[in-house]
């Protein structure tokens, strides 16, 4: 892959950046700005190329369409903090606004595209809308930089196709992701345990049918599990639920077990009645989840089994939380699971925006981990051993 440094001189340059700026918000308030400060390092090289620096991205999952709450208005705010020089904002990604806020941009100053995904060609199946996207976002630079690690595990407009249209070239924080998960895929230190939790429960699902022969260890928790203990025959009340997953997650159990890899499961879960910060909250057993209830987090025995599975590891990749950290009362499994992880005697490694969120907001330090990474489905992409589009099209343009 070309590196920025092969892109030659770039004073002058227009130059898209695509970033990971996919942080969690309350309201107009970033509550972890973990990716924008790691899309920083490769915007001030850029900038310090003297560069004319315009960065798209996404926020959040809109249905192509412009959608107030998913602007990245705020992220422009604190991107400027952090940079500590002023960010344009393009209240378009490629309209009239994108197009002026490009022809003022003078050496050195960086602008801000507004959500890639409020256009229906960045995400879209369909080739040819995704392409006649990517030419409009192409006319807008030079030359194209991949930095968003976090997602370059989608074949989209503004990750894939770009790429394909402009001289493109691997951003230092997608090359430094990459270095730390290929010590991951080459030969991990065994025990190899994988934590996989979270909400994006179909996105991530696939990936165990592959990590089932990389692993020797899957724990499994968060909004995930709820479709493995259906398939093992347990009512999960409200709880989030991949009906027409329920088989597949049934034929990984038994795959398992043919393979001799261990699926550890919880043996206790924490329910309450509504998804709400206030929700009267109870710990039960798998097999008394209540009709009108929902599981939030694993229970304080799970937190604990789960814990001693990680701290016996020698490699650790967790991504997704255990519960609903964002709430008090459901933080406690997520909280356990991460101070396992630091106590590692080997390599932990936490991937995914929520993941990482989580692991600060409960007070830890990016520190007490071998590695943080930007990306969870791409991280779990990659250790799949899959080919992620967004690192072919760099191969491909080298
Ligand atoms: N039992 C659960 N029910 C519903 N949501 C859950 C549950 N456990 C975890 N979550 C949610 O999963 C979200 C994170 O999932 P995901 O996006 O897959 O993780 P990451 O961003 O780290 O890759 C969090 O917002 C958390 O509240
Ligand atoms: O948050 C992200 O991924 P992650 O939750 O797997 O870490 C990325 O920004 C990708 O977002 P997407 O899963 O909506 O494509």
């Amino acid at each position: 892959m070309k590196t920025i440094d092969d892109l030659g001189d770039l004073k002058g340059k227009r130059v898209l950046v695509r970033s990971d700026l996919n942080v969690p918000l309350d309201g107009a308030t970033i509550t972890d700005d973990g990716r924008v400060r790691a899309s920083v390092p490769t915007i001030q090289k850029l900038v310090k190329k003297g560069a004319r620096v315009l960065v798209a991205a996404h926020l959040g999952r809109p249905k192509g369409a412009p959608d107030p709450q998913y602007s990245l208005s705020p992220v422009a705010i604190r991107l400027s903090e952090l940079l500590g020089e002023s960010v344009r904002f393009a209240s378009d990604t490629v309209g009239v606004d994108a197009q002026r806020t490009v022809q003022e941009l003078k050496d050195g100053e960086v602008a801000l595209l507004e959500n890639v995904r409020f256009n229906a060609g960045e995400t879209s199946k369909d080739d040819a809308e995704r392409g006649a996207f990517a030419d409009e976002l192409a006319a807008l630079a030079d030359v194209f930089v991949s930095d968003g690690f976090g997602v370059v595990h989608r074949k989209q407009a503004s990750v894939y196709d770009v790429a394909q249209r402009l001289p493109a070239a691997v951003g230092g924080l997608v090359q430094a992701e990459v270095d730390v998960l290929q010590r991951l895929t080459a030969s991990p230190e065994r025990p190899y345990a994988v934590v996989l939790g979270g909400s994006k429960v179909s996105d991530k699902l696939g990936v165990i049918d592959h990590l089932l022969t990389k692993a020797d260890t899957l724990v499994i928790g968060g909004g995930m599990v709820f479709t493995f203990l259906a398939a093992q025959g347990h009512g999960v009340g409200k709880s989030l639920l991949e009906q027409d997953q329920i088989d597949v997650a049934k034929g990984y159990l038994d795959r398992a077990e043919q393979l001799g890899v261990s699926i550890v499961l919880p043996t206790d879960v924490v329910v309450a009645p509504e998804f709400a910060a206030d929700a009267p909250a109870t710990t039960v057993s798998i097999d008394a989840i209540p009709d009108d209830q929902m599981g939030l987090d694993i229970g304080p025995e799970s937190a604990s089994a789960f814990a001693e599975v990680i701290r016996s590891a020698k490699t650790v990749f967790w991504n997704g939380p255990m519960g609903v950290f964002e709430m008090a009362a459901f933080a406690a499994g997520t909280r356990t699971v991460a101070q396992a992880l630091t106590e590692v005697d080997g390599l932990s490694v936490v991937g995914g925006g929520d993941s990482a969120a989580a692991v600060r907001q409960l007070g830890f330090e990016d520190s007490q981990f071998g590695h943080i990474s930007t990306g969870g489905g791409a991280s779990l992409e990659y250790l799949e051993g899959k080919t992620l589009p967004g690192l072919a099209v760099l191969e491909e343009s080298a």
